[in-house]
């Protein structure tokens, strides 16, 4: 079993709809990227890549490479996630945190996690998505951005079925 951590954040701004957790959340404000700008599953990638030895979807998708611009953010995750089929790897667990003072996730959560566990072909109860506000400190508070923290434990696939 290999453990990843995975971290990303992005400003609000520009004129995308909000992409998070692979469904469009509604809301005011999109952010600020060279992709889709999906800051839960950037985090997520890179918590894989993490596990894995493989380092970060900037080195694997970089923002300069205008091959990405607009990318979805699901395919580069599905990406991520046959390159550790590749090495033998399927999900264990996953565990995301996402910190964003608003929108209001709870809506959202259960949708999100359905799709992320389809990017892994995984069972739903592999994966577990919940939001924290930072209770208005800092630059989530001040409603400038979303965080995101993911942890994944990678299992080495087995062939006694
Ligand atoms: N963007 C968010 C943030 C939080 N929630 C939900 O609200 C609950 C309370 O948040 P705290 O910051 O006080 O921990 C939290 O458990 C989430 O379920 C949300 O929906 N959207
Ligand atoms: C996803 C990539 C793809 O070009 O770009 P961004 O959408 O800007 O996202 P970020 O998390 O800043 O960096 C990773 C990039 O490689």
């Amino acid at each position: 079993m290999r453990i990843g951590h995975g971290y990303d954040v992005h400003k609000f701004g520009g004129d995308k709809p909000l992409m998070l957790g692979g469904i469009e959340v509604p809301h005011t404000r999109g952010v600020i990227a060279h992709s889709d700008g999906d800051v839960i599953l950037h985090a997520v990638a890179d918590a894989v890549l993490g596990a894995l030895a493989l380092g970060d979807i900037g080195h694997h998708f970089p923002d300069t490479d205008a091959a990405y611009a607009g990318a979805d953010s699901a395919v580069l995750l599905a990406d991520v996630v046959s390159q550790a089929q590749s090495k033998g790897f399927e999900l264990g667990n996953l565990d995301v945190t996402v910190v964003a003072q608003e929108p209001r996730l709870a809506p959202y959560i259960a949708k999100m996690k359905v799709r992320i566990a389809q990017l892994f072909n995984a069972a739903d109860d592999s994966v577990n998505v919940k939001a924290t506000t930072t209770e208005k400190l800092g630059f989530v508070g001040r409603k400038e951005g979303i965080a995101c923290h993911a942890v994944v434990i990678m299992k080495a696939v087995t062939n006694d079925g």
